[in-house]
């Protein structure tokens, strides 16, 4: 696991580390500088063979200060560089200023010509471009002072040129990752210290290309409030085969299905919750479809539920440890009932689909949930259920930084007093405490064949079964998500959402179980 920071925390680590007497700023730009060169030969290494040809985009503040310093060690290797400055020398900040001032001793400094530098870009010639024109202070969007430039660089990636973001690529958010206005895109994003939210979520992958993060010399301590970025579990996961117990001892979970026509999803929620290691699941299902269900059912179990009075009946049974309830479950008055007494039980609850649907139409919904709820809407479904929220999260922001997913999930968490996983590529997870995690199905862990009917009745399924086991609710949904974009990407290409638990047990291979 690692951490995600807002620019703020960053800004936060770096004076404290200042204050401290760590390092000061001339430094930090300094490393931050010699980072940008390393990472730039270690991910391109022809380019370390011989000096070559660079562009140098400097902005009006230390994120040019960066790349004043880039431009000098390029220099210094032999490299011919041409740079551009936006904003007037005597206005940059001190590191900044000091590091123009050195660049000024080697080289030229021509002014920011939007036109001149698309045509320079479309000429072609150049080996590598580095955008430092605004980092994590970008504040608005910059379509006014690189529209064009935008546009050049859009091609100039197209035809394999290689663009390294200093930071982020100018324009997109560092919190929400969501386009400011007009942002360079970039091959190659090289940030500092810990990655960025915004290099996680939203459009952020699409304009970052690759990240690489490199050390500054901070204290490597967490930073209070980060988010988690959900990476492989450690040796915990062995709870999921551990040695000894019976069934019994390994949880029970039941998945509430709906009408006949329509188990389908429930079916797959009862796969996952048992591939995932429950010890047993029952499917509960109305009399009209248990014939269905019958018939595609073998390790889970089938029980008759029509009513309120059936479901009270299975639940005096205390070894159920958690309930999952939702896909194809339906939005009658029946599932309603079904509903409430589900969430009267105070037993863990995974409510996804039909489920959130219900919840949502419930008076005070969020006065009925408990801290063993699990949540996991897709985008759809969360505006149901927050409209205020998916509001803040459509359309662009007028300025930085923007609401982020991660901002929707902690709110959503902190008023229905559930854990919230939002679901996507880019999955936002939040505990109603304020802990937040990010699972990213992007950069080296893309799936985007996990985007098929029923996956997300699989990842509600797989939840389930964890709480069952007895997982927290928030592990469970980091846990869950990460093991669902596994699974997905074990199958590989040309999976449908049954491949999902039959691919959990190569998961478990592979995590050494
Ligand atoms: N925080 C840290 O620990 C470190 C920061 N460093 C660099 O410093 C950068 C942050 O520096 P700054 O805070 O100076 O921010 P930036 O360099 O991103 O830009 C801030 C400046 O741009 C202006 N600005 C912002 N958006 C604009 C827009 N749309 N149009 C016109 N002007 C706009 C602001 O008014 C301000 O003058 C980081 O991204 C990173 O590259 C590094 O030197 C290493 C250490
Ligand atoms: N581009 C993508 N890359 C990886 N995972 C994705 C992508 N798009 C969607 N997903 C995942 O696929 C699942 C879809 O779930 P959902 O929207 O509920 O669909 P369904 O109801 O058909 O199962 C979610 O787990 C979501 O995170
Ligand atoms: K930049």
């Amino acid at each position: 696991m690692s951490e995600l920071l807002t620019a703020a925390q960053m800004r936060a680590i770096e004076a404290e580390a200042m204050a401290r007497g760590d390092a000061d700023g001339r430094t930090l730009m300094e490393r931050a500088g010699e980072g940008v060169v390393d990472a730039a030969l270690a991910h391109w290494p022809d380019l370390g063979t011989v000096p070559l040809s660079a562009l140098v985009l400097c902005g009006p503040g230390n994120n040019g200060g960066d790349g004043f310093v880039v431009a000098r060690l390029l220099t210094e290797r032999g490299w011919q560089v041409e740079l551009f400055l936006f904003g007037a020398p005597d206005r940059l900040p001190p590191d900044a200023r000091l590091n123009h001032d050195r660049w000024a001793e080697l080289g030229r400094i021509r002014p920011w010509d939007d036109a001149a530098l698309a045509d320079r870009l479309d000429a072609g010639g150049c080996d590598l471009v580095i955008d430092a024109l605004f980092g994590s202070g970008c504040s608005r969007g910059i379509e006014a002072i690189a529209g064009r430039t935008a546009a050049a660089l859009g091609r100039f990636c197209a035809a394999d040129g290689r663009v390294l973001a200093i930071d982020m690529p100018s324009g997109l958010c560092t919190d929400s990752g969501r386009d400011l206005g007009g942002v360079l895109p970039a091959t190659l994003t090289v940030t500092f210290h810990r990655a960025r939210i915004g290099q996680f979520t939203a459009e952020g992958s699409a304009f970052c290309g690759r990240i690489v993060v490199a050390d500054i010399g901070l204290d490597p301590g967490p930073c209070p409030g980060s988010v988690t970025l959900v990476g492989a579990p450690g040796p915990e996961i062995g709870k999921v085969g551990a040695v000894g117990g019976h069934k019994y001892s390994h949880g029970h979970a039941l998945v509430l299905a709906g009408g006949a026509g329509r188990t389908g999803a429930a079916r797959l929620a009862a796969r996952g919750a048992l591939r995932v290691g429950a010890g047993l699941v029952t499917l509960a299902a109305p009399g009209e479809a248990l014939a269905e269900c019958a018939a595609h059912l073998t390790a889970a179990m089938l029980r008759r539920v029509d009513d309120v009075g059936d479901l009270l009946a299975l639940l005096e049974d205390p070894r159920i440890s958690a309930l999952g309830l939702g896909p194809g479950f339906g939005t009658g008055s029946r599932e309603a009932e079904l509903l409430r007494l589900a969430l009267d039980s105070d037993r863990p609850l995974v409510l996804d689909a039909d489920g959130l649907s219900l919840l949502a139409q419930l008076e005070a919904p969020f006065s009925r949930l408990h801290g063993d709820c699990v949540l996991t809407p897709h985008g759809g479904e969360f505006a149901r259920l927050f409209p205020d929220l998916a509001e803040k999260l459509a359309g662009r922001p007028p300025h930085g930084p923007g609401f982020s997913r991660i901002d929707a999930v902690r709110a959503a968490a902190a008023r229905s007093g559930a854990v919230v996983l939002l679901k996507g590529a880019d999955t936002a997870i939040a505990a109603p405490d304020g802990r937040a995690a990010m699972h990213a199905a992007l950069y080296d862990r893309a799936a985007p064949w996990l985007a098929t009917a029923g996956a997300g009745d699989v990842l509600a399924g797989i939840v389930a079964g964890l709480l069952a086991r007895g997982r927290p609710p928030f592990e469970a949904a980091s846990l869950g998500a990460w093991l669902h974009v596994e699974a997905a990407r074990v199958f590989g290409p040309g999976l449908i959402a049954e491949d999902l638990p039959e691919s959990l047990p190569a998961v478990f291979r592979g995590l050494g179980l």
